[in-house]
């Protein structure tokens, strides 16, 4: 028998209500234990670990201390405290099937990972091309097709065109046919081949049948309505990374993009964010990324290298350090194990250096945030002042984030997320300097119009989620009563609504 650990975390504690007493509560879908301790008194853990083992050793679970937990453990960071911490397994052990076994001995297995990417714009279609190349070089863990969803129109393509053919002449042709048949998405991401196994679908739900990855890469305006349409029609295990940079804010709360797919379809979905222009790095030019993935429990390998055929509880924890409510279905044990090696090497490339990491809630708002910072960069620019300025909204920008993730995520963040990731300093500079949301509120300044006639006239389809980012974080920050926490942010929102001025920006700053 077979047995894996599954993930642990850090049982949290907090102040009770009682006087004099604190609480230390340890929440688990199986189970839950509460002790309460003297305030006064450092935690008798050993006690507390002792009483707590049993109840986890009554509900099939195996208690951890800090020093003999498994790897990729889940931790909520409030819990800290100045106690040692508890580490209790998130899921039951798990015991495989003969045939399982012996997939894991000789390390084959008898499926393969299906991968679709949703979206097909600039970076969608960028993204494709690259995880084609590795479906191809890693044969024996993936299909070598990745299906592509397009949102279907129509190009006409011109004479000037390596494509034209005369027999068509300029009548408009369906952007998916054009791609399976020249192997470039003329619109998106023209002059680029892309490998001939990135197959174009116009279908959403035949694009993501029975794909047990699933990458999500479009404006983020539009997950909603893809999540609403693919739901019930991608098997139950599938797993998602999502390379959309927004955030889903209603008045009352802010959501990290990838949780919301999680919720939506109810699979668990990690994060793709860097200093990553689509252009550059699909002519091959090296760049570098950061992956936030927190393989779940249900999929977590054994010691023998293997994952899947899980019995039991199948929680996770959420971007808040919670039990997600989101119960999932095991990755079968015919696939390969899907954790951090898999999603390394399907993205990985010589031109495209990966970092895997466990901070979703960094890479997320990193990535979604440092858009509105850009649109100030562009606006200072176009205003016609330099770096220096550039530099001073950057760092302004910088703090505004981490503000942000400290009072929003205030249990899960990691600030060296943003300091030693791709996803966090490296994206601001790359966005400040050269990406389409800073270029093109540039030219809107220089030009004397709005940002959002700049996106309806130059970019030829293409979003800037710079635009709809600001709006939303700055209702939300509005409606929770703590815009005046956030200057630059609302400085922005104040100038694409054309109340108030660029030059006004250092006034916001002065004490
Ligand atoms: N382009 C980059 O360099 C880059 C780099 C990193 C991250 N990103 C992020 O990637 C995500 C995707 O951006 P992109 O650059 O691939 O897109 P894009 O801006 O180049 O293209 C827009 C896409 O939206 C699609 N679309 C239009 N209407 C739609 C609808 N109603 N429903 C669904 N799709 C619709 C279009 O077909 C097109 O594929 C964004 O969150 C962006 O911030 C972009
Ligand atoms: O071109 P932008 O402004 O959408 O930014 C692209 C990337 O996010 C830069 O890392």
């Amino acid at each position: 028998m077979v047995v894996c650990t599954g993930q642990s975390f850090l049982a949290p504690y907090k102040s009770s209500s009682i006087p004099g007493l604190r609480q230390i509560f340890l929440r688990h879908p199986s189970f839950q234990a509460t002790r309460f301790f003297p305030s006064n008194c450092p935690l008798p853990q050993p006690s507390f670990s002792q009483s707590v083992s049993k109840q986890a050793a009554s509900a099939g679970l195996r208690l951890f201390n800090s020093s003999h937990r498994p790897r990729n453990f889940h931790f909520s960071k409030t819990s800290i405290g100045p106690f040692a911490p508890v580490y209790v397994q998130l899921s039951k052990p798990r015991y495989f099937s003969q045939s399982a076994k012996m997939a894991i001995t000789s390390g084959s297995y008898t499926q393969k990972h299906k991968v679709t990417v949703i979206g097909s714009g600039n970076w969608g279609t960028t993204v494709a091309k690259l995880v084609a190349e590795n479906t191809r070089e890693h044969g024996d863990i993936f299909e070598e097709d990745v299906q592509m969803w397009v949102y279907e129109e129509e190009v006409t393509l011109s004479k000037d065109s390596p494509h034209y053919d005369e027999s068509v002449g300029d009548k408009p042709q369906k952007l998916t046919s054009v791609i399976n048949k020249y192997h470039e998405n003329v619109k998106y991401l023209p002059k680029i081949a892309l490998p001939t196994n990135v197959v174009a679908n116009p279908s959403l739900q035949d694009a993501v049948k029975d794909s047990s990855i699933l990458i999500f890469n479009l404006p983020h305006e539009f997950i909603g309505n893809v999540c609403k349409q693919i739901k019930g029609h991608i098997p139950p295990y599938a797993r998602g990374i999502s390379c959309i940079k927004g955030v889903t804010v209603t008045d009352s709360d802010v959501s990290l993009i990838c949780e919301y797919i999680g919720d939506a379809l109810g699979i668990y979905c990690g994060a793709l964010s860097g200093a990553n222009i689509a252009s550059e790095i699909a002519n091959e030019e090296w760049c570098e990324t950061t992956i936030a993935y927190n393989t779940p429990p249900v999929d977590e390998p054994g010691s023998n290298g293997s994952a899947g055929g899980a019995d039991g509880t199948n929680g996770h924890l959420d971007a808040r350090g919670q039990i997600s409510k989101t119960q999932l279905t095991p990755v079968p044990q015919e696939y390969p194990p899907l954790g951090h090696d898999v999603m390394y090497k399907l993205f990985s490339r010589p031109y495209f250096t990966v970092s895997m990491v466990s901070d979703v809630v960094g890479v997320s708002l990193g990535g979604a945030l440092k858009n509105i910072v850009a649109i100030a960069c562009g606006f200072v620019e176009g205003h016609g002042w330099n770096m220096t300025a550039k530099t001073a909204v950057m760092r302004r920008g910088m703090q505004e984030i981490i503000a942000f993730a400290r009072e929003f995520f205030p249990d899960t963040i990691e600030e060296k997320t943003f300091w030693e990731e791709s996803a966090g300093w490296g994206d601001m500079i790359v966005s400040c300097t050269s990406a389409r949301n800073w270029r093109y509120s540039k030219m809107a300044v220089e030009r004397g119009v709005t940002v959002q006639e700049i996106e309806k006239t130059e970019l030829n389809g293409q979003k800037l989620q710079g635009i709809s980012t600001t709006r939303e974080v700055a209702s939300f920050l509005r409606a929770r009563g703590v815009e005046q926490k956030y200057p630059l942010f609302m400085a922005v929102d104040g100038i694409l609504d054309g109340k108030v001025k660029v030059e006004d920006i250092p006034k916001l700053f002065r004490k």
